[in-house]
C-alpha cells in the first residue's frame, strides 16, 4: 500500500520572485545598530555578509497578517499548524559580491517540509531556498536555505533539553546587551513583525517564553560582525548556523569566535550568560 503523503508537502516547489535595489540607507542604520560610527556608504561599497537581510523585506498588507505578526500561512509558506514559529538555522554560499546599488532579485523555493519528532515536542520544519541574482547576471551572487520550525503550544508538560556548555576557549568575545530597543531597531530593519521580539505581553503569555526573544538574524549577524571586527578583509564564502536555545534579553549574552586550524574556518558561536550554548556557526573563508 502506498504511504500516505503529508499534505504540507504539496508546498514543496512553490516559488517567489521579488525585485529591490540595495540602497545604502538601510546599511547606514545597520551600521549604527551594531555600534559602529554610521558613515556613509557609496555605490559600489559590497555588503557584509548577511546584510542582504535588509531587503527584500516582507511588504504585507496589514489584513494579511496572522496572530504571530508574520504574515497568515497558506500563501507561500505552508499552513503548519503548530503555533510558535522560530528560525532554527540557515546556510549560506557567498559566490560574489552584493553591492550597494546593485538591482537584485530574489527567487525563493520552498525546498522542503518534515515532521519530526525532538526533545521538546512536535517540529515541522520548513526550508526555504532563497537565490538572489545582481543586475540580470544568469547565476546567483548568493545561495541561502533558511530552515523555518514550528513548535506545538506551551504546556504543562513542557520539556527543557538539558542545555549544552559553550566552548571555554575564544580568540574573540563580545558582550551583548539584547536591550529592547536593540531588538526593535532590528525588527524595524528587517520589516519583520513577529511578536516575539517586541510585545512581552504576546511573548509570555500566549508563546510561554520569559522575555522577547532575540532574532536568530540578528546573533548570526553578531556573529559575522565579530568576525568582520577581527579579520576586517576576511573573504567569507560560506556560513553555516543552528540556533539551538532561544536567548531572551533577560541578560546579556556573549558572541564568541575561534579561528581552526585549517586556516580557513572560523567557529563562531553564541552563549547565554550562563554560559550555555545557544547558537553554533561556521564560516568558511575563501
Ligand atoms: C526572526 C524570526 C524568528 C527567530 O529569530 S526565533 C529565535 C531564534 N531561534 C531560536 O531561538 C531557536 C532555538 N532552538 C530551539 O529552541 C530548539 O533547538 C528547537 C529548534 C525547538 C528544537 O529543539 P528540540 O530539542 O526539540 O530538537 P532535537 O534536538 O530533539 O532535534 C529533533 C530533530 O530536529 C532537528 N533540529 C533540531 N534543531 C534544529 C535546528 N536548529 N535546525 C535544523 N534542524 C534542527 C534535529 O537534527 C533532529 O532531527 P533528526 O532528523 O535527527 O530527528 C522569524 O521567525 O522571523
Amino acid at each position: 500500500m502506498e504511504a500516505q503523503r503529508d499534505p504540507l508537502q504539496s508546498w514543496i516547489g512553490r516559488s517567489e520572485t521579488f525585485e529591490d535595489t540595495i540602497n545604502p540607507t538601510p546599511v547606514i542604520a545597520l551600521t549604527a545598530t551594531l555600534d559602529h560610527p554610521a558613515t556613509p556608504v557609496s555605490a559600489g561599497t559590497p555588503l557584509p555578509p548577511l546584510w542582504h537581510w535588509l531587503y527584500f523585506l516582507p511588504m504585507h498588507r496589514q489584513s494579511e497578517i496572522g496572530a504571530d505578526g508574520h504574515a497568515k500561512r497558506g500563501g507561500f509558506l505552508p499552513p503548519v499548524p503548530l503555533p510558535r514559529r522560530m528560525w532554527a538555522g540557515s546556510q549560506f554560499e557567498f559566490r560574489s559580491p552584493i553591492r550597494v546599488g546593485d538591482r537584485v532579485v530574489r527567487t525563493s523555493t520552498i525546498d522542503d517540509v518534515t515532521t519530526k519528532t525532538g526533545r521538546t515536542g512536535k517540529l515541522v520544519f520548513v526550508k526555504v531556498r532563497h537565490e538572489v541574482f545582481c543586475n540580470d547576471a544568469a547565476e546567483p551572487a548568493l545561495v541561502e536555505f533558511h530552515d523555518i520550525v514550528y513548535r506545538e503550544a506551551q504546556g504543562p508538560d513542557d520539556v527543557v533539553p538539558p542545555p549544552q556548555a559553550a566552548p571555554v576557549e575564544a580568540a574573540w568575545r563580545r558582550q551583548i546587551v539584547p536591550d529592547d530597543v536593540l531588538l526593535f531597531r532590528y525588527s524595524a530593519l528587517t520589516f519583520n513583525g513577529h511578536r516575539i521580539h517586541y510585545d512581552r505581553q504576546y511573548v509570555t503569555q500566549v508563546e510561554g517564553y520569559p522575555g522577547l526573544v532575540v532574532h536568530g538574524p540578528l546573533i548570526a549577524t553578531l556573529l559575522m560582525d565579530l568576525l568582520r571586527r577581527n579579520l576586517p578583509d576576511a573573504d567569507v564564502a560560506s556560513f553555516r548556523f543552528k540556533a539551538i536555545r532561544p536567548t531572551f534579553d533577560l541578560n546579556a549574552f556573549h558572541v564568541s569566535g575561534q579561528p581552526q586550524a585549517d586556516g580557513k574556518s572560523i567557529r563562531l558561536w553564541a552563549s547565554d550568560h550562563e554560559g550555555w550554548l545557544t547558537m553554533d556557526a561556521t564560516a568558511v573563508l575563501r
